[in-house]
């Protein structure tokens, strides 16, 4: 089984997607901002919403992969089932005894089960009540709603925990504390599930921060990466080091960006719906810039710069022109449609993408340009701040040709 991506556009073949479960009933409004949401979706709609993008890529021939059973898959694999669970036990909140109560309870569990609590997180009063009084100060003193596994309700948006990178794997280093676990789980399928035996990895959950809805893959050979909220320039030069000396690619265009939840990562303000055309927020596309790095003669990464984005990724693909779908919105729509994860479009393919039905304003620009939208519904989605390309990790997308220009 190959798993191939080497650009935003290419035929996509193979996606994994998280279907949202327990772990979304999980938040409250005392949690939702610590736990990365904006509001209290309501599970049984939002699963709706994502059955529906599913079929939508399906309908497309598209196969999808669902993180869930990949590991359960996974965890039937003894080496991969005692490593989670090492991890889970040694966090530090549980001491001892908890630790012992919390194995016990763990170790009853089929594959299947164990990977529900893995995502979905276990609250005290969910361990088995028969061992109350053994439970120790630390179970004492926490209230029973509390988590001793803490819950992934972002585990929806697959894109930023791996990605793909010609034929590696490129697990990333998570920011923001809420999401840095599920890193481990995808370290895990990639590693021991038999799908994915031999996989070579670009990056690793113990490098520098760095997150995949900040990485665009824009033509073979050429990595945008975002630097903001998320990923740090540490992250990118170590992306850089990794990819130059893997041969991934020949160059790194770092794209500051604006350290605001907004535009938490590059894809929320930039994603490319043709193999020379990007959509972008209108109220930013005249002032991105961004540093071009190359490998030097001595192996370090040599910058240059800033240039203005399009231009400098323009001369990365050596391509005349990066266009712009011009959505042509006057600033207020465009920031509201931007928060809605209106410039977050997943291509199935060059001039065919997924995107929310609600950006009514951004979608008619797209389909003037001559890009088909394919629309999916997301208000329950969509209150976790991502859209379809957040929610997507491409594995296998067609190979795309090189431009005449670079083959000559
Ligand atoms: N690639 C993306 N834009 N992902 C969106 C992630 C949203 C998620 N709630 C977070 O804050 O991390």
């Amino acid at each position: 089984m190959t798993h191939y991506v080497d650009s935003e556009v290419g035929r996509l073949s193979t996606v994994l997607l998280h279907r949202p479960g327990r772990e979304l009933a999980r938040l409250t409004p005392r949690n939702n901002d610590d736990l990365l949401f904006d509001a209290i979706p309501w599970v049984g709609r939002a699963q709706e919403e994502h059955d529906i993008f599913a079929a939508a890529l399906r309908d497309r021939g598209v196969e999808v992969l669902y993180v869930a059973d990949l590991l359960a898959e996974t965890l039937a694999v003894p080496a991969a089932r005692s490593e989670l669970t090492e991890m889970i036990l040694a966090d530090r909140r549980l001491g001892d005894t908890l630790s012992r109560r919390v194995s016990d309870h763990l170790a009853y569990l089929d594959p299947a089960g164990l990977a529900d609590i893995l995502i979905a997180g276990l609250a005290r009063h969910e361990l088995r009540t028969s061992w109350d009084r053994l439970g120790g100060l630390v179970h004492t003193l926490m209230d029973e709603h509390d988590f001793v596994i803490d819950p992934l309700p972002n585990l929806l948006f697959t894109r930023d925990s791996s990605v793909w990178i010609r034929d590696h794997a490129a697990v990333t280093s998570l920011a923001m504390p809420a999401r840095r676990r599920e890193t481990t789980l995808l370290d895990a399928i990639y590693r021991h599930h038999p799908r994915f035996g031999g996989t070579r990895f670009a990056y690793g959950p113990d490098l520098e921060p760095l997150e995949g809805g900040d990485l665009l893959l824009l033509g073979p050979g050429v990595i945008a990466i975002g630097t903001g909220e998320r990923t740090t320039p540490a992250g990118a030069e170590r992306l850089a080091r990794r990819v130059f000396g893997a041969g991934l690619a020949h160059t790194i265009l770092v794209v500051p960006i604006a350290q605001e939840r907004a535009t938490m990562h590059l894809d929320t303000v930039c994603t490319m719906v043709d193999v020379d055309a990007v959509l972008m927020y209108p109220n930013i596309a005249d002032t991105l810039l961004a540093y071009t790095v190359i490998s030097g003669p001595d192996g370090e990464p040599q910058v240059d710069g800033p240039a203005p984005f399009l231009r400098a990724a323009a001369d990365a693909m050596d391509i005349d022109t990066l266009r712009v779908i011009d959505t042509g919105l006057d600033p207020v729509t465009a920031e509201r449609e931007q928060w809605d994860d209106g410039n977050n479009t997943l291509a199935i393919a060059a001039r065919l993408c997924v995107a929310y039905e609600r950006n009514i304003e951004t979608n008619g620009q797209l389909e003037r340009a001559g890009i088909e939208v394919i629309r999916i519904p997301g208000s329950e989605l969509g209150s976790g701040r991502g859209g379809p390309r957040c929610m997507s990790c491409p594995i296998v997308r067609s190979p795309l040709a090189l431009p005449a220009v670079a083959a000559g």
